[in-house]
């Protein structure tokens, strides 16, 4: 079990293992990574490890375990649930996995990339891009979270509709066990059959069954042509309507389909420095399509006309602007990928990271307004995101005026709302951020029995100590 206190003795012990340099104790060293982004966690811990290698790491997760003591992994620190922070009150010591930051190796014949658990994902991506190949995950968080913890909370982002989740970008990893064992599984192989499938274990995982040191990624050829537009639109079901254009027409080069309210157009454009409206009247309703061609740049753009000179013929589209150059792309990229920040400035919010197969999605979305609005009459929505693969960020943003901490309170009762009616809707309440602390009580109460019966099995069998990420994904308290 985890020690609520550790000797200065102990925590010298660790120190020496990775030397003082890299063995932080300060108050204002430790301060930054005791919070997290959306700041509903603060957890406290005495020291933050900065392994320089599996070796380190294991040496760490021996003492460990020797020692009871918990470890909490960290990498970008920009999760969204708290399963990187430590736990509040208790002596969790950090293992930041930041040094451990390398690319290994990029074979651009079998389209693989070999990097380490703390590599940057920009910087996998760039690697990727000086070979002639893509890396496709990607996140408005690229610059700063890493290859460890996208794999730990199998990241989603913005392009799964074309390329799938992390768990569908990665061959094989290199993970340090609770134990300090260390399994070599950085396999390259597509097709492997060989007994249990452990790296589908640790992925998702979110470090409380191990911690991923290295991971061999799927890559892609560079796309030839790559087009965006954004289009206003009157309702929802006209979104999912020209998702279904979109998708026929561009098959697997429709490589994003991101649905905007206008309330989210409005607050990016109030207060993200750069953002503008593209279109001059307002709408309900948007949508950001991206497509991506292998052959040519002009399959990509006739494509884009089709859809859109379709979607216009339909009545679905009611303007629309398509980027004439790559810097207009990336406009409109940032206005969507600031959403969530634009959020902060108006107030608070209560998140929902759900989905729900496509097709529900406007059933869904009628269905949660009529109840959110009845129980909470002010309240801003600001629904948007992956629309394409069916993940929707259903973020409630405080009434104008309204008190910040009575807001703030009434968290579970709108998660009991949106979360019904995702469930009645065959969805899942948590689509691309994981479970960390915000959901792990939840979770326990949503699946079968059996299933958080098997995950704490799981859980005890690669961890019999109880130390490693303790309190996250599924508690072991019952
Ligand atoms: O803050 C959010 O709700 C969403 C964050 C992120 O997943 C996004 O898609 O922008
Ligand atoms: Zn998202």
């Amino acid at each position: 079990m985890s020690t609520p206190g550790i000797s200065t003795d102990l925590l010298d012990r660790f120190a020496a293992i990775v030397g003082d340099k890299y063995a932080l104790r300060s108050e204002a060293d430790l301060a930054p990574h005791l919070i997290e982004n959306r700041g509903l966690y603060h957890g406290s811990s005495p020291l933050l490890l900065k392994p320089g290698s599996a070796e380190e790491v294991s040496d760490i997760m021996k003492l460990a375990t020797e020692t009871g003591t918990a470890i909490v992994p960290q990498t970008g620190n920009t999760g969204l649930v708290g399963g990187q922070t430590p736990r509040a009150g208790k002596s969790d010591i950090i293992l930041s996995l930041e040094r451990m930051n390398r690319i290994r190796d990029v074979d651009p014949v079998a389209n693989v990339l070999v990097a380490d658990g703390g590599a940057i994902l920009a910087d996998v991506q760039k690697a990727a891009e000086a070979h002639g190949r893509l890396f496709p995950l990607s996140l408005g968080s690229e610059g700063s979270c890493r290859i460890g913890g996208n794999l730990s909370t199998n990241a989603g982002g913005t392009a799964v509709l074309a390329y799938g989740n992390m768990r569908q970008l990665c061959l094989g990893l290199e993970v340090v066990l609770p134990t300090g064992e260390i399994w070599d599984g950085l396999r390259r192989l597509k097709k492997d059959n060989t007994g249990y499938d452990l790296r589908d274990l640790f992925i998702g995982a979110e470090g409380t069954l191990g911690i991923i040191t290295g991971a061999v990624l799927k890559l892609f050829p560079q796309p030839l042509g790559h087009q965006v537009a954004f289009a206003g639109l009157n309702s929802v079901e006209d979104a999912l309507a020209l998702f279904n254009l979109a998708a026929s027409l561009c098959g697997t080069s429709l490589t994003g389909f991101e649905l905007m309210p206008r309330f989210g157009v409005e607050i990016t454009t109030r207060h993200i420095d750069g953002v503008r409206d593209p279109l001059e009247a307002a709408y309900p309703w948007y949508v950001l399509i991206d497509i991506s061609t292998s052959d040519s740049a002009e399959t990509a753009e006739r494509m884009m006309n089709g859809v859109l000179e379709q979607g216009f013929e339909a009545g679905l589209v009611l303007d629309a602007a398509i980027a004439s150059s790559v810097a207009q792309q990336q406009a409109i990229w940032h206005m969507r990928e600031s959403m969530s920040d634009a959020q902060k400035p108006e107030g608070r919010s209560i998140k929902h990271d759900v989905s729900v197969p496509v097709s529900r999605i406007p059933h869904f979305m009628a269905e949660a307004e009529e109840a959110v609005m009845a129980a909470m009459p002010g309240a801003r929505i600001c629904a948007f995101g992956h629309m394409g693969d069916g993940n929707i960020h259903y973020n409630i943003s405080q009434p104008v005026g309204a008190d910040k901490a009575a807001f703030i309170a009434r968290w579970r009762e709108m998660n009991h709302i949106v979360h019904g009616l995702v469930l009645a809707h065959g969805g899942s309440i948590s689509a691309e951020h994981g479970i960390g602390q915000l959901k792990r009580d939840e979770l326990a109460t949503i699946r079968p029995a059996i299933e958080i019966e098997l995950m704490r099995r799981i859980k005890r069998a690669f961890d019999p100590a109880g130390i490693m990420n303790p309190g996250k994904v599924v508690s072991l308290d019952v």
